[in-house]
């Protein structure tokens, strides 16, 4: 009889409750008490979900009230000496400082958790880290899972991977760390077996990167030393394959091996010849990281044969975490019935697993009603017209190779673009985004709820446009946006207003911390029914001389971030995608808009976790890229702008997608990568962002001189811009009107050193920016805090728009 798990639940809450109840807890409007009590009900939630599904042990560890990594680090004790806590009273407020910095110190790096749109914290290690034991959450959540009386799983994060995520501010190795690592987790195993749990998932996703050599040597005298601990020990992987480390895996000292058969079917025949009869294997076998509904003639085509080899051993999973994906299908209101049968979300993923093992347990026939609803839907899915529509295959079909590329090359240009626009050496400008206040996201709350009309909600946001020109130009920017007021979220604005994505109205999923994301399902063939942003876009350069940049989310990202079809190569969908958008950039340019920026933020985080498989995704994402992008004429200036990512590794391809500037976040490596993209000889311009917007800290003038003064020294001064690292929407206006104050004020001091004269805005003669930034700075801009969460209605502090 299988057994059946979940690597992980989602843990914000159907209705986003963790969230909530975190930034009331901040805001300090509720208690640590309250807070623990939502934590509490949302695992006992969780917990009867699988009890109901009938799943074989239940999943203790997947909640954290911030980031799994983070918390897996101090439950073994180990918390970055800055903070001055001592992790064995750590409590909830302690805790969060570490999340999200306080007065002194800044919080620790946030990072994209592999190639997923969760972003992780990294924890800091150095030499004199300790590990003596920390914080008992997950020991106390396993007590009260055991009380249910069925057995009990707790997850942590394995020893490698920890140490491999981390951040190592030390002399030597960080692998150095793992004589006092190791006996940390023997005692927290000890402590969970103690508490109750059966099994430890030790996950250990690193092993589906390619991992140097030091790291797979130190693997099994790891798992070796902690065999015997507690609990029998399941290594989870995921992400990839491991077939490579095959007879490293199967002689590992561990009960068993999770495998994820979704993103890599493939390594299941090297993995079960010669299976151990000591170990038990779990196949995860339904997408953790999409929501289609399981192909079970599939599934089980695949299981039947392993279980006749494996017996009780096999053992039926998700591929991986199910935090990748919304909580519950049935909370949907909007999605039709036909679109809805297509999809499987956290919980409907949970009656899959039951469906697969009763399957295999009693055989088709037992299950024969339910696989026949199933195959039909599939067959319905694969063959509606909703989602093939023969014109866009056939202009797919009908693109040339002029059609990616601009029609003169970038020196030319850029001579045509400086002519146009008129603007100064070292032109300063936002990356699109200004804050989300509360005020805009309860008006467009009301408009969605009906309660505020086309024409109301429409003036609201025109306002917000009015409300940041204005702003920009007493600041003294130098190319404007119009702030992004409408949309929700980037992606799934534009998700909204193409054919062949739906939206859901609870799709929540964790991003960081309190922050979601709602991925639009991208179903179908993609098209752009009318213009998207072009009369926001004409409205807010009615409103200024100076100029305005469209912006639009580029192919990669529009597909990255969303729910993707699995019926099509992505490279396909992308195609699609970059056609809608390179009409919306025609568009634009016949409404008058010079310069056009494509954000490509999860370009990186696009890039195949295995290097063998980066040629050809970066081969179609350049491509698709400049697709999108070149139906313009050369005066029109198209940017881009990426972030969150490591890019000297790609710098070949993000030359190649010959934007005329790309504006990218640098300042949290204190611009080294800079130092990548001189001695590559980038041959367009560059933003390299100059402060970080994921804090409210308000930067120097002089920090941000320093900054400019060195990317002057590696790009000739010509092809420089000065910006934020990326958009402003999580911040508050104060701290952002400082900062940009700030910001214009450096970028005026280095123009004078540079012997450029002093060019004033064409419309405002600003305030002189210092007396700007003594005016707005009073009071903001503590070292600190990740992210601004709105207080209460009072949206536009020292504005006169509204
Ligand atoms: N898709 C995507 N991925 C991304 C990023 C991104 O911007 N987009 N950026 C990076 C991650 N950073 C992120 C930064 C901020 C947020 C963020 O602020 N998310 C918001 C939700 C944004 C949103 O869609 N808001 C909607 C819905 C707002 C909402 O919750 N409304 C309330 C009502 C509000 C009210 O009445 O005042 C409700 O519906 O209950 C809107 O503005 O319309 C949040 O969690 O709070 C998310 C990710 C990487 N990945
Ligand atoms: N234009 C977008 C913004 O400013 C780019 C964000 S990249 C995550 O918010
Ligand atoms: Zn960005």
């Amino acid at each position: 009889m299988p057994t059946t798990h979940i690597l992980g639940f989602p843990r914000i809450g159907a209705r986003r409750e963790l969230k909530l109840a975190l930034e009331s807890f901040w805001r300090g409007d509720s208690t640590a008490t309250q807070l623990y009590s939502v934590g509490a009900d949302l695992r006992r939630q969780h917990w009867q979900w699988q009890l109901d599904a009938g799943l074989d042990l239940l999943t203790v560890g997947d909640f954290a009230w911030y980031d799994q990594v983070l918390e897996t680090a101090v439950h073994l004790g180990a918390i970055p000496a800055r903070f001055g806590h001592d992790a064995a009273k750590l409590d909830l407020a302690a805790f969060f400082e570490l999340a999200r910095g306080n007065a002194h110190q800044p919080a620790l790096e946030l990072t994209k958790w592999f190639d997923t749109n969760y972003h992780y914290l990294k924890p800091e290690f150095d030499d004199a880290s300790r590990f003596d034991g920390g914080v008992r959450w997950w020991i106390d959540a396993t007590a009260d899972a055991a009380r249910l009386g069925r057995p009990v799983k707790t997850v942590l994060v394995g020893p490698l991977s920890l140490l491999y995520l981390a951040n190592y501010r030390g002399t030597g190795d960080v692998l150095g760390l793992l004589p006092r690592l190791i006996p940390a987790y023997r005692r927290l195993l000890a402590e969970l077996a103690e508490a109750g749990a059966s099994w430890v998932q030790l996950d250990e996703p690193i092993l589906a990167l390619d991992l140097p050599k030091v790291w797979l040597d130190a693997l099994a005298p790891t798992y070796r030393a902690l065999q015997g601990a507690g609990p029998r020990l399941l290594l989870a992987t995921y992400f990839g394959g491991v077939e490579q480390h095959a007879e490293l895996l199967k002689s590992l000292a561990v009960d068993g091996l999770h495998l994820d058969l979704v993103r890599a079917p493939q390594q299941l025949a090297a993995l079960v010849a010669d299976w151990p009869v000591d170990k038990i294997l779990s196949a995860g076998v339904i997408d953790g990281r999409n929501i289609w509904r399981t192909d079970l003639d599939a599934a089980l085509d695949c299981l039947t044969p392993v279980q006749r080899q494996l017996g009780d051993a096999l053992w039926l999973a998700p591929s991986c975490s199910l935090l990748h994906v919304p909580v519950d299908l049935a909370a949907e209101q909007r999605l039709d019935g036909e679109l809805q049968s297509w999809l499987a979300f956290a919980r409907q993923k949970l009656d899959e697993l039951r469906l697969l093992k009763r399957g295999l347990e009693l055989g088709r026939i037992a299950v024969h009603a339910q696989l026949a609803g199933q195959r039909a839907a599939l067959e319905s899915r694969r063959h509606s017209p909703r989602c093939h529509n023969p014109a866009v295959a056939a202009r797919l079909t009908a693109i040339q190779p002029a059609d990616w590329q601009r029609t003169l090359p970038y020196a030319e240009r850029a001579v045509q673009q400086r002519e146009r626009l008129q603007l100064p050496l070292l032109p300063t400008t936002t990356i699109g985004s200004f804050p989300q206040t509360a005020a805009i996201r309860s008006a467009r709350a009301a408009h969605k709820r009906g309660e505020l009309d086309v024409p109301t909600y429409r003036s609201a946001m025109q306002a917000e446009i009015r409300h940041a020109i204005e702003r920009q130009q007493v600041l003294g920017l130098d190319m404007l946006v119009h702030g992004e007021a409408e949309r929700n979220d980037m992606v799934e604005y534009f998700g909204e207003q193409l054919a062949g994505y739906a939206f859901t109205d609870f799709g929540w999923v964790q991003s960081y911390g309190s922050r979601c994301v709602k991925p639009p399902v991208l179903f179908g063939d993609v098209a752009r029914p009318e213009p998207m942003t072009v009369e926001w876009s004409m409205y807010a350069q009615s409103q200024t001389q100076l100029p305005v940049k469209g912006m639009l989310t580029g192919p990669v990202t529009m597909l990255q971030w969303a729910f993707v079809r699995d019926d099509l190569p992505r490279s396909t969908v992308a195609t699609q995608i970059a056609l809608a958008i390179r009409d919306e950039v025609v568009d634009l340019e016949a409404a008058g808009i010079a310069a056009i920026q494509i954000d490509e933020p999860a370009f990186r985080e696009g890039l195949p976790l295995k290097r063998a498989e980066w040629e050809a995704y970066l081969d179609w994402a350049v491509r698709v890229f400049r697709l999108a992008s070149s139906g313009v004429a050369a005066n029109c200036q198209i940017h881009t702008h990426m972030c969150y990512s490591e890019f000297n590794d790609i710098l070949p391809a993000i030359a190649a997608l010959d934007a005329d500037v790309i504006t990218i976040e640098t300042s949290r490596s204190a611009m080294a990568l800079l130092d990548g993209f001189a001695s590559f000889a980038y041959p367009n311009e560059i933003g390299p962002g100059v402060y970080d917007i994921h804090s409210p800290r308000v930067p120097s003038v002089d920090e941000m001189l320093v900054l400019l003064r060195r990317a002057a020294s590696v790009i000739p001064a010509e092809r420089l811009w000065v910006n934020p690292d990326c958009g402003l929407k999580t911040r508050g206006w104060p701290e952002v009107e400082a900062a940009l104050a700030a910001m214009v004020s450096a970028a005026r001091r280095l123009r004078a050193e540079l012997g450029e004269e002093f060019k004033v805005g064409k419309v405002l003669k600003s305030l002189e920016s210092d007396a700007l930034i003594q005016a707005v700075a009073g009071g903001v801009g503590q070292v600190g805090e990740q992210e601004h969460i709105e207080p209460f209605g009072n949206q536009h502090p020292g504005c006169t728009c509204h």
